[in-house]
């Protein structure tokens, strides 16, 4: 049985332009101490489908469908208090600001000690050691004296190390967090980043990792779902999806990651918006988009496939796709180009894709 299981999660927002479909049938799984990506553009669904675990959806949203098994209880099927109970303390969650989630008015101290004693019914004194001994473990410089400091004392890449040990503090099994680093700069990015990595580790806390950034995927986890319009368009072992990427969507999003020696001016990006919510296009939502697109991809919604055996997932390692040409549904095939370069000595990885496997 997996950490969590999502399994047909829609969920809806009904607004004045019509029914957003934000999430769309979507279903993966997480193993316990698992690190699992979810990448995708604005406005595909990530935060949507996070928010959804912890029964956090607000109006004018509502989850319509599906079912999500925490620990195989039915996150869906809980009562307010059940759910309660879980945020925080069994599931964690850590949004890119910083800022919103400390309150200005009380020490940054005091805010990690108030969800320890609440979570953990710890005394002041455990609750304060208990405090400053996480702040040490996120690298936070005299942790003891900075127990004291307010939020705004703190620079933003600390004040998201305050957010990790709070998300941390209750040692829960599951950490979601949403894009994390975002908001700070590379060098702080890469420490945060390797932080939440080998806290994972120590406490055996499976994280499932938000960002509209492959390359920091790249850094973190073992498996990736890569989201367009509220669906999941190909699911793989991290490796397997940055050598060997089966959809046009992914190979889009990949040349939008600077890599060393790029002398291009601009990243090339995937040309074309996120299309309409409400009202998606038929067949396959990423056609319109899509430089390998023919008329048939219009007509048909691709399944999620395995691209070795054109069936459905057998196992979570197994590396899917949503579309028709693992269904013989192209006529043209693929041909994309996919040049990862190593950053140690060791050989080049050059490929040619035509979508299969030579
Ligand atoms: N409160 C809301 N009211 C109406 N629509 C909403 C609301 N929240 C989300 N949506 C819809 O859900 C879609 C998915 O939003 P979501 O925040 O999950 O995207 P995301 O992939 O996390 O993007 P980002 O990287 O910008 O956070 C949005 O495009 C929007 O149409």
């Amino acid at each position: 049985m997996a950490l969590l299981e999502v399994e047909d999660l829609t969920v809806e927002f009904y607004t004045q332009e019509g029914v957003v479909t934000a999430v769309d049938g979507l279903s993966y799984s997480i193993e316990r101490g698992e690190k699992f990506g979810v990448v995708g553009e604005s406005g595909a669904g990530k935060s949507v489908t996070a928010l959804s675990l912890m029964r956090l959806i607000e109006r004018p949203g509502r989850i319509t469908s599906g079912e999500i098994r925490f620990k195989d209880r039915n996150v869906l099927e809980m009562t307010e208090t059940e759910v309660r109970s879980i945020r925080g303390s069994e599931i964690a969650m850590v949004f890119q600001d910083a800022q919103t989630a400390l309150n200005p008015v009380y020490t940054v101290g005091e805010q990690i000690s108030e969800a320890i004693r609440y979570h953990l019914g710890y005394d002041d004194r455990e609750a304060k050691e208990r405090t400053i001994e996480l702040l040490d473990t996120v690298n936070i410089p005299e942790a003891k004296a900075r127990y004291s400091d307010y939020p705004h004392e703190f620079s933003g890449g600390m004040q998201q190390r305050a957010v990790i040990a709070m998300a941390l503090s209750c040692d829960p099994e599951l950490l979601i967090c949403d894009e994390p680093t975002t908001a700070l700069d590379v060098t702080i990015e890469a420490q945060i980043l390797a932080e939440i990595e080998e806290l994972a580790e120590e406490f055996d806390t499976a994280i499932q990792l938000i960002t509209h950034d492959l390359g920091v995927i790249a850094e973190l986890c073992d498996r990736v779902m890569v989201m367009y319009a509220g669906k999941p368009v190909e699911k793989a072992p991290v490796e397997e999806l940055y050598y060997d990427p089966k959809h046009p969507y992914t190979v889009g999003l990949m040349s939008s990651i600077p890599r060393v020696g790029d002398d291009r001016d601009r990243l090339q990006t995937i040309p074309g918006t996120m299309p309409d919510l409400v009202e998606l296009p038929p067949g396959c939502s990423f056609h319109p988009r899509c430089p390998f697109a023919e008329e048939s991809c219009s007509r048909t919604e691709p399944s999620l496939i395995d691209v070795e055996t054109d069936e459905g997932a057998t196992s979570p390692d197994d590396h899917l796709a949503a579309c028709l040409e693992y269904t013989d549904g192209l006529t043209g095939g693929l041909e994309y180009e996919v040049v990862v370069e190593q950053t140690d000595a060791e050989e080049k990885p050059h490929q040619t894709g035509d979508g299969r496997d030579d």
